[in-house]
């Protein structure tokens, strides 16, 4: 399953899949936001720049990452689609030009952050695709340094070939502190790493030597291009990166084969050299020495016509041609070496055959061992990926998982937590409330065997903790959809209240004046915002917009003489209120009730159902952050809104406005052996889940239950505001055109020097002309591509209004919705 396909459908893996989901224009995306989550140096940058930028992926997560009104600047070979809030343009970032745009798009600021994420175009060998990538980097670096602020940081892509160190070290030198890591969206395939230097040193000087990729990588660059290790190893050819030799310009050399033999340094001429000479015009009495050889087989001759195209083995043939003709001529060979510096320098080829031998051999042991360390690696990788799909498909617990892949280094780039930084506090306060607890219950019981079980069980609990923790994040996350939705609702709701008629505004007037009275006197009261809520509505004579929509619900309808019912009832109600005193919150709603007897002790009862519904309610919603929802969602006239949403309340308050019931009543029963359990330190999860079943379940009834339904049934079937809006602007534009239709009318018909069948048909050539629609112009859409690709202006052949759409549009477009639509 961890297994990535280096090519086809393998690597559509999930971050690709994810991209598209999210709407990214590369898989790339989520590295820059994993490397973000771990260094955090997007959220506090103010200008960006994002070098080899196309096709945009970490351009649109810093804009996401970044503050409103950032400055970001992307540039790349290839052209980027435009992105909203970023500045982007096409250069090569080696160019002085690309140095100059930018100057010019940062004016005199400085960058916090250089982001490079390029990869040169480049599909021959890897090591010469290696080494262009490092000087892509360098030369990133290069721009960093001149753009970049003091303490800036500069995230930047390398990959780990030979000059990899090299670059660490240049790193190491220009910033306070450097971070190489690999974020889990990087495929395991690749060889690419990413480097986060924090904290640009900003040196008033930099050795230019530093930057330039022919200093900076200058021994390597030796080692690899060494005669020997083109003869031994013609499998790693290297472009001459140097350029020509001094006062050799040409490119195919011809050596005589007698000189090749002859020559001390053979390996020089095989690395150097296209073609062996057995012949030539002239006669020469060592060339045909060596034709009349019987170890000049046609083998050998064909090696030497093209030395170009030879492998290892044919390289090392020619050299043995070459010491067994040696030994024919008599020249000294490894055999008869003798201390003269001819010998030793025959004596060098051998043991450099042989030293090569031994290198070869260590190189393959050492290759062994690194695949097969990487084997092993790979297979970790993929136990630890599959034991975390199965514990996210709830399949297993996390302690099954090594301790480090639950709460290490790996949780820093769950995706989860990427997108909820909320929920990672939460997870995090959880963790620490949970750690408290335990010690202190271990200190208390003085449980647990050995030290060593404990830390294992700690760790086990810790895992389950978290896993619970995140269960409850998600299932709060579920729940806070549901209110923004329900408040949604009630927001549209209170919107169609707003064109109250002037009665009721005065009426509301005076409800605030009262609650403001109130409210000095309560000002501690955590319940006051419900009582005064109900209190207010109780104080217009014509009860509240509210109250009046709630009992003219078809559940109250058969109630005869509902107000002389509540308000004899209602007095002695109070009464009993102020008596007993039985909650804080029936003590504010008494108090506020002997402040103005009058015109509150009629509609007593009443108001104290309300209070009491709005309580059911809370307790049906069941949690403090209904509380502050409800803080933050006071309508326009500072009280908060409150509404019956479940068939329970909905009863009770049928019971209430009945009479069957009284608030005391109602009080009482919720005095039982659930209401002072003990909460304390439960995680919230379990007080949540408890808090379902840990209440008398109330019976309900048929009527109650209808009449929720019905009221959700009007709520659904009401139009949403925008459609409100735009009915209501199209009357007011119609009322408009009426008016100036009228008008003009008008001056027709006064008009006096025109006949009235004149007048009669100015006016009904008017009306004629106010009925006919204006017809709709239609847009004609022209998708960027074949012929259209990159046009600048109207495309051919298209008339009227046109649209130019491309692929890449439509699909973010698609994936925008499909987000829009999952939320
Ligand atoms: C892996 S892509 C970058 C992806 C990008 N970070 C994103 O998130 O969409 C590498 C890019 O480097 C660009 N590139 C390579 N050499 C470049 C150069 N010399 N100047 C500018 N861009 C270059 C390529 O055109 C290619 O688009």
């Amino acid at each position: 399953m961890g297994f990535q396909k280096k090519t086809g459908k393998g690597r559509l893996d999930k971050y690709y899949r994810l991209a598209k989901e999210k709407g990214y224009r590369a898989r790339a995306a989520f590295k820059l936001l994993q490397l973000n989550k771990k260094f955090g140096f997007l959220q506090n940058s103010k200008v960006v720049i994002d070098l080899c930028a196309a096709p945009g992926s970490w351009c649109q997560v810093a804009v996401e990452a970044m503050p409103r009104g950032s400055l970001i600047v992307g540039v790349d070979l290839s052209p980027i689609k435009p992105i909203p809030g970023v500045i982007t343009f096409q250069s090569d970032i080696t160019t002085d030009k690309c140095r100059a745009e930018l100057r010019r798009h940062l004016k005199t600021w400085k960058a916090d952050a250089v982001l490079h994420d390029g990869a040169p175009n480049v599909g021959t060998a890897w090591i010469q695709d290696s080494f262009n990538q490092a000087e892509l980097t360098l030369q990133s670096l290069k721009l960093a340094c001149e753009f970049l602020v003091e303490g800036g940081t500069f995230c930047t892509k390398v990959f780990r070939s030979a000059q990899y160190n090299q670059l660490l070290w240049i790193f190491g030198q220009l910033f306070d502190k450097v971070d190489a890591t690999k974020p889990p969206s990087s495929r395991n395939v690749s060889a690419e790493i990413f480097c986060v230097c924090r904290g640009f040193k900003a040196p008033k000087h930099i050795d230019p030597r530093f930057l330039d990729p022919r200093t900076a990588f200058a021994d390597l660059k030796e080692t690899v291009n060494t005669d020997e290790a083109r003869v031994y190893k013609p499998e790693q050819k290297k472009r001459k990166r140097g350029g020509y030799e001094e006062g050799d310009y040409t490119l195919y050399k011809e050596v005589l084969a007698s000189d090749f033999v002859e020559s001390t340094d053979p390996i020089s001429i095989l690395a150097n050299t296209n073609r062996l000479v057995l012949e030539t015009l002239e006669p020469s009495l060592s060339l045909s020495a060596l034709n009349k050889m019987p170890d000049t087989t046609v083998e050998i001759r064909q090696y030497c016509s093209d030395l170009k195209v030879l492998g290892r083995s044919e390289f090392k043939r020619l050299l043995k041609w070459r010491i067994t003709a040696r030994e024919a001529f008599g020249l000294p060979t490894k055999k008869t070496s003798k201390p003269t510096t001819v010998e030793e320098e025959v004596a060098e080829v051998e043991s450099m055959d042989e030293e090569l031998k031994i290198q070869e051999e260590l190189q393959a042991m050492k290759d062994k061992d690194s695949a097969k360390r990487k084997r092993e690696k790979r297979k970790e990788n993929e136990r630890k990926t599959k034991e975390i799909r199965r514990l996210q498909m709830h399949m297993t617990a996390p302690m099954d998982i090594g301790v480090e892949s639950a709460s290490g280094q790996e949780g820093m780039f769950q995706l989860k937590s990427l997108e909820k930084d909320n929920a990672a506090a939460k997870v995090a306060k959880g963790r620490m409330v949970v750690v408290t607890e335990r010690q202190k219950k271990d200190q208390d019981s003085g449980i647990g065997s050995s030290g060593e079980t404990d830390d294992e069980s700690d760790d086990l609990n810790d895992a389950l903790e978290r896993e619970l923790d995140q269960h409850w994040d998600a299932y709060q996350e579920r729940r806070a959809n549901y209110e923004a939705r329900l408040k949604r609702r009630k927001q549209e709701e209170d919107g169609e209240w707003e064109g109250v008629s002037a009665d009721e505004q005065e009426s509301s007037d005076d409800e605030i004046v009262e609650e403001s009275d109130e409210s000095d006197d309560e000002d501690d009261e955590a319940p006051q915002r419900l009582l005064t809520d109900l209190d207010n509505t109780a104080k217009d004579p014509s009860l509240s917009k509210r109250a009046t929509k709630f009992f003219s619900q078809d559940i109250f309808k058969d109630i005869p003489g509902l107000e002389q019912s509540d308000s004899e009832s209602s007095a002695g109600e109070d009464e009993k209120m102020v008596d007993t005193e039985v909650t804080s919150k029936l003590e504010v709603k008494s108090k506020a009730s002997e402040k103005a007897p009058k015109t509150t002790s009629k509609r007593g009862a009443r108001d104290a159902a309300l209070a009491v519904i709005g309580e059911m309610n809370e307790t049906e919603n069941d949690n403090q952050e209904a509380d502050d929802w409800e803080d933050k969602n006071r309508r326009a006239d500072d009280k908060p809104s409150i509404d019956i949403i479940t068939a329970e309340a909905m009863m009770l308050a049928h019971q209430l406005a009945t009479g069957q019931k009284t608030t005391h009543d109602v009080v009482d029963e919720n005095f039982d052996k659930y209401a002072f359990r003990d909460r304390d330190g439960l995680p919230d999860w379990f007080i949540d889940d408890e808090g379902k079943h840990d209440k008398k379940q109330k019976p309900i009834t048929k009527e109650a239950a209808q009449a929720i339904k019905e009221k959700m049934r009007a709520l659904n079937a009401r139009p949403i505001k925008k459609v409100r809006e735009a009915q209501a602007r199209k009357k007011f534009k119609t009322a408009q055109r009426l008016e100036k239709l009228k008008k003009k009318s008008d001056l027709l018909a006064n008009e006096e020097g025109m006949t009235e069948k004149e007048k009669a048909e100015s006016i009904a050539k008017l009306l004629g002309k106010a009925r006919k629609k204006a017809p709709k112009r239609s847009v004609k859409v022209v998708v960027a591509k074949g012929v259209n690709r990159g046009i600048q202006g109207r495309p051919k052949g298209v008339k009227g209004r046109y649209k130019i759409v491309d692929a890449r549009m439509k699909k973010e477009m698609r994936a925008q919705k499909r987000i829009a639509k999952r939320k």
